[in-house]
């Protein structure tokens, strides 16, 4: 099946509250695409119309043009792994949890799911409800990664995670996506240290979507100038500057818009940095309660 996935005016509310609010968007697909959104912003609740765990309340989401809501056709086709709350299985051991897992997926692959429980050191015998947090969320991943499902997806699957083991989930990430290309969609608030794996970039605010684009185009968007601090001022006097670090003497102010070659032949004579926009600030600057909205 061909695994795009297709969302047209996509709406989700529970009562009064419009979490998911005329969602549009195509993603081709064989991609890792980020989700970031504030906390509330409608991630989880997206990824679980997505999934077909809950129904749209409006609009419609197809995934290889096939609708996904009670279709199990699918949703077999779709993981969606979140936080660490779906391995909670207690009572059950790590083992009988992938097993389940296996039988869930025609293509999971158990040889795969095995180094990934080496990577993440999970014991086996042991039951899921005794494990640690951080244990809990490498188990949804290991999930997630070795059921090889055309659509999986990563709500948050971090939490809990200590850096080195965040540091094998990102790599395992990217070296199953180079090895399997699918569609694999990451919702994430630690924007910078995953960004770099980002193919295309959705950003949610209160329920809608307020930008997709490929993450090199955003990378493009805008610049980080760093050098002498009154140097920098003068420069980047009259642009938006989205944020500023200062150390020292020494600044850098993220500037959103593009340099042609004239000013970035000024900012060389001038000794100033030139580099890219960090996704991380163009994300604060999108959902930031008084910010601009393009
Ligand atoms: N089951 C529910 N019943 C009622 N309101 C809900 C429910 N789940 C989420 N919401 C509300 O919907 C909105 C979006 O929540 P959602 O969990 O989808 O956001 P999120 O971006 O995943 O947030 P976070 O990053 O904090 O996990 C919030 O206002 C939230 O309070």
């Amino acid at each position: 099946m061909s695994t795009f996935i297709e969302a047209d005016g996509l709406t989700l509310r529970y009562d009064d509250v419009t979490a998911v609010d005329g969602v549009s968007f195509t993603l081709t697909g064989g991609k890792i695409y980020g989700l970031l959104g504030r906390n509330g912003s409608g991630k989880t609740s997206l990824l679980s119309v997505l999934a077909g765990y809950r129904r749209p309340s409006a609009g419609a989401v197809t995934v290889g043009g096939r609708p996904v809501f009670e279709n199990a056709e699918v949703t077999r086709q779709i993981c969606l792994v979140r936080g660490s709350g779906d391995a909670a299985v207690t009572g059950l051991k790590v083992r009988d949890v992938l097993d389940f897992a296996g039988i869930m997926r025609e293509s999971w692959n158990a040889d795969y799911a095995a180094e990934l429980v080496e990577l993440f050191e999970l014991p086996l015998k042991k039951n899921v409800g005794a494990l640690s947090h951080g244990r809990r969320s490498a188990l949804g991943i290991v999930i997630g990664l070795a059921s090889r499902t055309p659509v999986t997806m990563f709500d948050e699957s971090y939490l809990g995670l200590d850096a080195p083991s965040r540091y094998k989930f990102y790599d395992a990430l990217l070296a199953e996506a180079m090895a399997h290309p699918r569609t694999m969609i990451v919702s994430t608030h630690l924007i910078e240290e995953v960004s770099a794996l980002f193919e295309e970039v959705l950003i949610l605010d209160e329920g809608r979507l307020v930008l997709h684009d490929e993450a090199e185009v955003l990378r493009g968007a805008g610049s980080a100038v760093t050098g002498d601090a009154e140097l920098v001022d003068r420069f980047v006097a009259g642009m938006r500057v989205l944020g500023e670090k200062r150390l020292g003497r020494t600044k850098s102010a993220m500037v959103y818009g593009e340099l042609d070659d004239e000013r970035r032949a000024q900012a060389s004579a001038a000794g100033l940095d030139l580099g890219p926009l960090a996704l991380q600030d163009l994300f604060v600057h999108l959902t930031e309660p008084t910010g601009d909205r393009r």
